[in-house]
């Protein structure tokens, strides 16, 4: 019973932090989730910015060396210098379409790089115009000063607004930056609160198992002790009444089965009411206790000894070949009182009267056997006293 409302109170201990645990490590990893997707989001979004700045420095060389192209063309007339502001051209539109395709998700960049694309388109149509004026005039033409200063005007925009796209992308790489920084931040804070409570846990988990272990060996304790005391004598601590019925019944069945058989010495003390009644029931008890322990000691592991009640032993014998083995055990019983007992530093003088039985001799019951032994200990008593009789001897 003890052990079951243990086991409630153990279940009601642990409820409540084990729900705030749960409670806490779903935040936590919530958290250490979305910090991490947050992480993972911010780096591809700076690594974008990266890739942009590294188009807009590209498109401000194209441009530059298509430009270069039709200058050389325009001054020498020579052909060559056209390929050069081909490849100008095309590697120019090739990086702003990598440029618009990596623009997704900036809508301010998007807007900026739109007005630089009809700036560098403006600005390739110049330089187309004045290579066909050139063509139709067949070499270098005044005029085309003119044309000259517009696409120098044209340039200048152009690089003005690429300076400004590569300022937004900073400030944009910044902005990615301390947001990394932050997630990083909330990364490990995630982490260590995880570790602080999987420790937590832990400790706590130990703390409530020891304890619980701690409860049931008590518990089982205490069910050992009280069955031991529901089996045996107090004062004694041989195995009682109760326990010698048990035991008789248990060797009763294996005797039989094997067909071995066994005897049941029933001794009672001579003398005792004298003790009791000239030094007290103390000495009395404590000249039992003696008794049990002088007896102890002749008995051999297989012997089976028991405190019948007052100043009666029941004693089971179920390992011996000869009667003879029996008669030596009685003996010796008997001489274990040929001097004085001393307990309490007082020699007191008592003997033992033994009845012994056979199994299947004397009873082919319990009940039966026992009686015969109590009736064999009488005869002894009439015989005198201090002395072993067998059953109908
Ligand atoms: N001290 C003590 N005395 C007990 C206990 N149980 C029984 N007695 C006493 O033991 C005595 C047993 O009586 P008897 O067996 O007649 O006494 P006895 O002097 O041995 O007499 P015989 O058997 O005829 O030799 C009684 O006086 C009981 O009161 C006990 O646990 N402790």
């Amino acid at each position: 019973m003890s052990m079951v409302w243990g086991m409630f109170n153990y279940k009601r201990r642990i409820l409540i932090p084990l729900i705030i645990a749960v409670i806490i490590l779903c935040t936590s990893m919530t958290w250490l989730f979305i910090a991490m997707y947050q992480l993972v989001h911010f780096s591809e979004q700076k690594d974008q910015v990266d890739r942009q700045r590294y188009n807009i420095a590209a498109l401000g060389k194209a441009i530059t060396n298509a430009e270069s192209g039709q200058r050389g063309y325009l001054l020498t007339g020579n052909t060559l210098f056209l390929d050069t502001l081909e490849q100008g051209r095309a590697e120019t539109f090739n990086v702003i379409a990598h440029v618009e395709q990596e623009s997704t998700g900036f809508n301010a960049v998007h807007t900026e790089l739109q007005a630089l694309q009809r700036l560098v388109h403006r600005k390739f149509d110049s330089m187309d115009q004045g290579i066909q004026v050139q063509l139709r005039a067949g070499s270098y033409a005044a005029h085309l000063s003119v044309s000259k200063d517009k696409g120098r005007e044209l340039m200048t925009q152009i690089n003005i607004r690429l300076r400004e796209l590569d300022g937004m992308l900073a400030e944009l790489r910044a902005k990615f930056e301390r947001e990394i920084r932050e997630r990083m931040i909330a990364a490990v804070i995630g982490a260590m609160l995880l570790c602080l409570l999987i420790i937590l846990v832990l400790l706590f988990s130990y703390r409530n198992t020891t304890q619980l272990l701690e409860q049931v060996w008590q518990s089982q304790a205490v069910t050992k002790k009280l069955s031991h005391q529901a089996d045996h004598d107090l004062l004694t601590d041989l195995p009682n009444r109760r326990s010698v019925y048990e035991h008789l019944n248990n060797i009763y069945d294996v005797s039989r089965h094997d067909s071995k058989p066994f005897a049941i010495f029933f001794m009672d003390l001579d003398g005792f009411k004298q003790v009791n009644d000239q030094y007290g029931h103390e000495v009395g008890d404590a000249l039992l206790v003696e008794v049990a322990n002088m007896f102890r000691k002749v008995l051999r592991q297989t012997d089976f000894l028991a405190r019948q009640g007052g100043d009666e032993f029941v004693l089971v014998v179920s390992s011996y070949l000869y009667r003879m083995e029996l008669v030596q055990l009685a003996q010796r019983l008997i001489q274990l009182f040929s001097r004085p007992v001393m307990v309490k530093n007082q020699p007191l003088n008592i003997g033992v009267s033994i009845g012994i039985a056979e199994y299947p001799h004397h009873g082919k019951q319990v009940k039966q056997l026992l009686h015969a032994a109590d009736k064999a200990m009488y005869a002894s008593k009439k015989k005198g006293k201090n002395c072993y009789s067998f059953e109908g001897e």
